[in-house]
């Protein structure tokens, strides 16, 4: 089947001459939810803006469920659904006003019960006769979904869903998403957390300075994003990796002040209990620890450097 998006040579050199995107390539399959992880600036808004007829590109094509977003431009804009970072709508209309507006901008016709559905599948069915004004962050976050979904478009686009959310809003987002993709929506978000990614994608495409530089399904990149360390501040130095422990992934580090256990998170055990016990066997006593896992940005440096060196 003919993927839902087809990107093909996208480039965007914006008017300061600053080149956003270079030579993109990506397909987007049917019903599939795709996360777009990159760090700030990596161009992420900028390939959303030029699928969503926001922004121009300098050039190649966009396909939206078979549309040109050039030649065919209402045909592409009308299959997707954005949902922006910000609400820019009018502060004292209702919500129910304010989601049906937006269907109607569409040139759809109006359709109640589709628009009780989407407020009610938000938690916003209640709210539905308050002024946006009166929403709380987290309330108007959910308008900006109920709006983008409004025409009943083949695609959703989520541009940081998450980002200053609180939890339950989160999860209610999550939700929503794969109820989406049950009803066959296709969904693309943006994210800078791992964690995001991880709990909602079913494939990831990595984006760096303007380069797509991975693609890939989740599961097979989770197994390599998924290594976590452990840092043990000991009471007394120690000069190597005391034989008893040598099955564990262990360095000593600091001057042999610290050592250092790296292990994966997604393993159906950590070893981490099983190494606090060995090393109380063998003498080994700590007063702090913490733990850190690989931020994006050094993801990116390891990427990057296995690339270059399988170049
Ligand atoms: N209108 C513009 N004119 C010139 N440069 C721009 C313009 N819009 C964006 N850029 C630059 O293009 C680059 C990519 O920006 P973009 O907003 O696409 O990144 P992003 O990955 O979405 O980042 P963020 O996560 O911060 O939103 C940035 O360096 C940005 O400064």
């Amino acid at each position: 089947m003919m993927p839902i998006i087809s990107i093909s040579k996208l480039s965007k050199t914006y008017t300061s001459g600053f080149t956003a995107l270079r030579d993109i390539d990506l397909a987007i399959e049917r019903g599939e939810i795709f996360a777009l992880l990159g760090p700030n600036g990596a161009g992420k808004s900028t390939l959303i803006n030029i699928v969503c007829g926001i922004v121009t590109p300098s050039s190649g094509t966009v396909l939206v469920d078979g549309h040109d977003i050039a030649s065919a431009y209402r045909a592409a804009r009308r299959a997707i659904g954005l949902v922006p970072q910000e609400l820019t709508t009018d502060a004292f209309e209702t919500v129910v006003n304010t989601v049906s507006f937006s269907r109607g901008l569409f040139g759809l016709t109006p359709n109640p019960a589709h628009i009780e559905r989407i407020l009610r599948a938000l938690s916003l069915w209640d709210k539905r006769n308050s002024r946006l004004m009166t929403l709380s962050g987290g309330m108007k976050r959910r308008v900006l979904i109920a709006k983008a979904l409004s025409h009943e478009p083949r695609v959703l686009f989520l541009d940081e869903p998450t980002a200053g959310v609180d939890v339950e809003l989160r999860q209610d987002m999550w939700r929503l998403v794969r109820d989406l993709r049950q009803q066959g929506v296709t969904v693309i978000l943006t994210t800078h957390y791992i964690e995001e990614a991880e709990e909602m994608a079913d494939r990831i495409g990595v984006i760096r300075r303007g380069e797509i530089i991975l693609v890939e399904e989740k599961a097979a990149l989770m197994r390599k994003l998924g290594r976590k360390q452990l840092t043990l501040h000991l009471q007394k130095p120690i000069t190597a990796v005391p034989p008893d422990l040598s099955d564990y992934e262990l360095a000593v580090a600091g001057d042999g002040s610290e050592l250092v256990y790296t292990y994966d998170t997604r393993a159906e055990r950590t070893g981490i209990t099983g190494l606090l016990t060995g090393l109380a066997a063998a003498g080994i006593r700590f007063n702090d620890l913490h733990t850190e896992q690989s931020s994006l940005e050094d993801i990116f440096v390891g990427l990057v450097r296995e690339e270059r060196a399988q170049a």
